[in-house]
């Protein structure tokens, strides 16, 4: 399999290249040549998989540059840290079925692509004799999974933008409770968007990102998105096998817009036996009025409940905007450009319908969160976490027939206060969360601003002469 840039401007990639490059130099993202489809007996053969065997049996696809014996090491390497022998089991509540992506080392579903890829980068950097710095943003949950997919590796140090107090007591502990010689957390007076724009700036700066080999753990690396199809293939199999039904339908929490683009690959390898995809936002709703009215325009941020999905400028938009644009980048190039001066971007009639084929949309107010983890709490006994709770009111909009899988995309430990403000009661601590708060911590708040982050990272970087 090769790669190319959304934009256009690189020579087609291998994989592995592909992963270490992160965000491509032309300022793109990264996207496959092609989207494997699969036939009837690929489905078949996959249906009965273990996780690990599917993850390897996808990843192969689209790894095809690693040796296969490795392939097989790292996938195994990387879900022995989860809890559950099945790593994202998928289990029937009430109405929906919740695919619970919170069982590895923090409690989200980042940990399933963040294990891989830090196994991953480990291996390559290795056997090149190379070394890495990782340069990434967060909203809360990236952050704790990037750096414990890596902490403890060599080669690699990894520097993690925050947005300051915007992110859940517990997140920001996760993350600053680490205190490696290597692992550097930068609290940025600003929102999540000021630090990814930030990191894709930094990344734009060919000479810093060769000069200081900046990697990528966010989204923008094609790896992560990789590695999040699987889930929704091995939910698929378990669910449509459970109802005895042709089509599912899935729900997604979405901020950044990587884990529902997976969700996308997936429908199209499953050749749309994901009927569609349930794109559910917070009252950051730029993606919704994208889905129901063409309209992608920027507004300011608002500070909400599920703060992992404060986000206005999704990153991975981009790749999605590859498809709906015939796979053209020269529209995309414009598209960004536009987008980059004017804070919006308008859709045809005829652009929206075919959005609207992929995805339905809905999005939730703080009030309609709280009544769902309580509602859901009432009819089921199960406790959702306020991401998950957005996810789970959008699907019960676009209920019918088919059966419909939401996204359990965090634990509700993660998030006590929303979940005792709807519940009068905090959620148990799982044991990855106790005595956290006790632990030092090792936290550099800075201004909002390049150029400081830039300077933190020269003083800071791994280099070796
Ligand atoms: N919601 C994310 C934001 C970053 O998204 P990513 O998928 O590109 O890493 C977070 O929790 O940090």
């Amino acid at each position: 399999m090769r790669y190319l840039s959304t934009r256009g401007g690189i020579s087609p990639l291998p994989f592995t290249a592909t992963v270490l490059e992160g965000l491509a130099p032309d300022g793109g993202l990264i996207v496959p040549e092609k989207i494997p489809e699969l036939s009837e007996a690929d489905l078949r053969r996959l249906r009965g998989l273990s996780y690990q065997d599917l993850a390897y049996e996808v990843f192969r696809l689209f790894a095809d540059d690693l040796p296969e014996s490795e392939l097989r090491l790292l996938v195994d390497r990387s879900y022995a840290t989860f809890t559950h022998p099945d790593i994202t089991p998928v289990v029937k509540k009430g109405r929906v079925w919740i695919l619970e992506l919170f069982h590895g080392p923090t409690l989200a579903f980042k940990d399933v692509a963040l294990q891989f890829l830090g196994n991953l980068f480990e291996y390559l950097l290795l056997t090149r004799g190379e070394y890495m710095n990782i340069l990434g943003a967060t909203s809360g949950d990236t952050g704790s999974a990037a750096i414990y997919g890596v902490r403890g590796k060599r080669n690699l140090a990894i520097f993690i933008l925050h947005p300051h107090g915007r992110v859940s007591p517990v997140q920001a502990l996760q993350m600053t409770t680490v205190t490696d010689p290597n692992v550097f957390n930068l609290a940025l007076e600003g929102t999540f968007d000021d630090c990814q724009a930030i990191v894709k700036q930094l990344f734009g700066d060919l000479e810093f990102k060769r000069r200081y080999r900046l990697g990528a753990v966010n989204s923008i690396n094609w790896a992560r998105v990789m590695a999040q199809i699987v889930y929704y293939l091995w939910a698929y199999f378990r669910v449509s096998e459970a109802e005895g039904a042709e089509e599912v339908r899935f729900s997604v929490p979405t901020g950044n817009f990587g884990d529902i683009f997976a969700g996308y690959l997936a429908r199209r390898m499953l050749g749309g036996r994901i009927e569609r995809l349930i794109l559910a936002t917070n009252e950051n709703d730029i993606l919704t009025r994208f889905v129901n009215r063409g309209d992608y325009s920027v507004r300011e941020v608002i500070p909400t409940l599920s703060p992992s999905m404060d986000i206005q400028v999704a990153s991975n938009f981009e790749r999605y905007l590859y498809y709906l644009f015939g796979e053209d980048p020269e529209r995309v190039r414009e598209a960004m450009v536009r987008f980059a001066e004017e804070g919006r971007l308008r859709f045809s009639e005829e652009e929206i319908r075919r959005v609207q084929r992929d995805f339905l949309s809905a999005s939730v107010t703080q009030k309609e969160t709280l009544e769902t983890i309580r509602d859901f709490y009432q009819e089921t006994g199960y406790i959702l976490d306020p991401h998950t709770a957005v996810g789970v009111r959008a699907a019960l909009e676009f209920l019918e027939a088919r059966p419909m899988i939401c996204l359990a995309t965090a634990h509700p430990a993660k998030f006590p206060e929303a979940v005792s403000r709807a519940l009068g009661f905090e959620p148990p601590i799982p044991e990855a969360l106790k005595g956290l708060s006790e632990r030092p911590r090792r936290v550099v708040i800075l201004p909002a601003d390049p150029a400081a982050v830039r300077r933190f990272i020269e003083e800071n970087a791994l280099q070796i002469s």
